[in-house]
């Protein structure tokens, strides 16, 4: 709704009539904006061998004029599941208001996850632009959050019996699969529940999007311990520093913070096989660095290397393998090689995991964020379910689940930006 005002005053408003304020249901979002000319260009992705142009596209989010749902009808709830992540109190204290500005009265968060949909004992948080006004000055998440939980049936008797039907769910690829089997499951039952995802997580392993919210802020927590290892390495004598980030399956994290420091010499990620020992192994490339310039710092993600290590055979209780420690293998192996070789180092080993994820989202997390749940908003009141907002190509979009969480997205070892940070560290191959 806008105000007029009078056509004297310079600038102003165009009449109701006049401004195109809404989404068209067919505007769509190109999901590829290159036109590779062979498959031999950097990070081509083709679908056939003369990498023909296929279009492929996914709608634009953002407010619809005709709505779905009549606001007083609706009580809407908010869950986040999985890890910590910041931003999550930014996208929640978003959706709140969004819901409000649509004229909804029924909020309530789902405490801890899935978990609170079954356990008598969390009850629902009332929310309201009141109680979210502040949490984004703050990091983790006003709800809480698990892994595990009840079965997705489960879920569902517990959405009907709250009358629930919008349910807005912040959560990695784990709980994107739980957010599509909810889907699943109220269209059998023929329930009329819009489930709306906002992806979460600080590893960027979501397909299909720009980045994640999270991820941004992650790395800029991820390069000050990076250089905190600069610096120890630097003023030691032959000092050596270790940083282990976050990255269960993708070294996205790893990778731009290495990037983005500039201090690193070694960067090692799940996607790219290493070796540590042998004429072409890391600790024959730290010998060479202590030698050539006094001091080396490796980054190294906590998925990299897992077939050095033993296998650990457990799972956290969403089933996601629970990794060796990589960082204190390299960090032992590293102070045995010099040891062997009559060499003195000074190893020094930062782990700085959970203060890369339970912090306050930076600037750019904040507007994504706040981007994100304004737009979860927009697509549960259009109508659609079963999808996740995210950005692609700098502008907003609606995903089906399936098509983001087929399988966690990767560093290409083939792209420029990998190849960028080879150049950047002067690293060779490991193997
Ligand atoms: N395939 C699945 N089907 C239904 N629910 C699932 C599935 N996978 C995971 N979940 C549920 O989703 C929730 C979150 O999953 P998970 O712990 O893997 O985190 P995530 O969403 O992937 O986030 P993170 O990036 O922090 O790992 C858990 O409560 C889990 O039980
Ligand atoms: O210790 P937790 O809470 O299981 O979380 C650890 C995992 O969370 C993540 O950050 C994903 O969000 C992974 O990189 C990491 O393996
Ligand atoms: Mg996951």
């Amino acid at each position: 709704m806008r105000t007029p005002i009078g056509k004297d005053f310079p600038g102003h408003y165009s009449s109701d009539e006049e401004w195109h304020g809404y989404i068209n249901n067919n505007d769509r979002v190109l999901l590829k904006t290159i036109n590779y000319s062979s498959p031999k260009s950097a990070g081509a992705e083709c679908i056939d061998p003369n990498c023909t142009w296929v279009e492929q596209w996914v709608h634009r989010a953002g407010p619809r004029e005709k709505i779905y749902y009549k606001p007083e009808e609706v009580k809407a709830a908010i869950v986040t599941c999985g890890g910590l992540c910041p931003g999550l109190n930014d996208v929640i204290r978003q959706i709140v208001i969004t819901l409000e500005i649509y004229g909804v009265k029924k909020i309530v968060g789902i405490p801890f996850g899935y978990r609170g949909f079954s356990d008598q004992e969390l009850t629902e948080v009332p929310l309201s632009r009141k109680v979210v006004q502040n949490i984004h000055l703050s990091g983790g998440s006003l709800l809480g959050v698990s892994r595990g939980g009840p079965g997705v049936s489960d879920i569902v008797d517990s959405l009907e019996e709250r009358g629930i039907n919008m349910l807005f769910v912040l959560g990695g690829n784990g709980t994107h699969a739980g957010a599509n089997a909810i889907h699943n499951e109220c269209c059998k039952r023929r329930l009329k529940v819009s489930v709306i995802g906002v992806p979460k997580t600080i590893d960027n392993d979501i397909l299909l999007m720009d980045k994640t919210f999270g991820f941004d802020t992650a790395v800029e927590e991820a390069q000050r311990a990076i250089n905190s290892a600069y610096i120890e390495a630097h003023s030691a004598y032959h000092g050596i520093g270790v940083v282990k980030l976050m990255g269960r399956s993708s070294g996205f994290i790893a990778m731009q913070a290495s990037l983005s420091s500039g201090q690193v010499d070694v960067c090692l990620i799940p996607e790219v096989p290493f070796n540590l020992h042998g004429p072409h192994g890391v600790l024959r490339h730290l010998q060479h660095l202590l030698e050539m310039k006094g001091s080396a710092v490796i980054c190294v993600a906590e998925g990299a290397g897992q077939n050095l290590l033993q296998n650990t055979n457990a799972k956290d209780a969403s089933g996601n393998v629970v990794f060796g420690d990589i960082g204190v293998y390299i960090q032992q192996e590293t102070k045995k090689y010099f040891k062997e070789i009559g060499v003195h180092a000074d190893v020094k080993y930062i782990d700085p995991t959970y203060m890369i994820r339970a912090c306050r989202a930076n600037a750019s997390d904040g507007i994504l964020c706040t981007v994100l749940g304004q737009n979860a908003v927009h697509g549960a009141f259009a109508g659609y379910s079963g999808i996740s907002v995210g950005l692609c190509n700098t502008h907003y979009a609606y995903f089906p689940i399936p098509e983001v969480i087929s399988h966690p997205r990767l560093v290409d070892p083939n792209s420029r930006m990998w190849h960028r940070c080879l150049t950047s560290t002067g690293q060779p191959d490991f193997i």
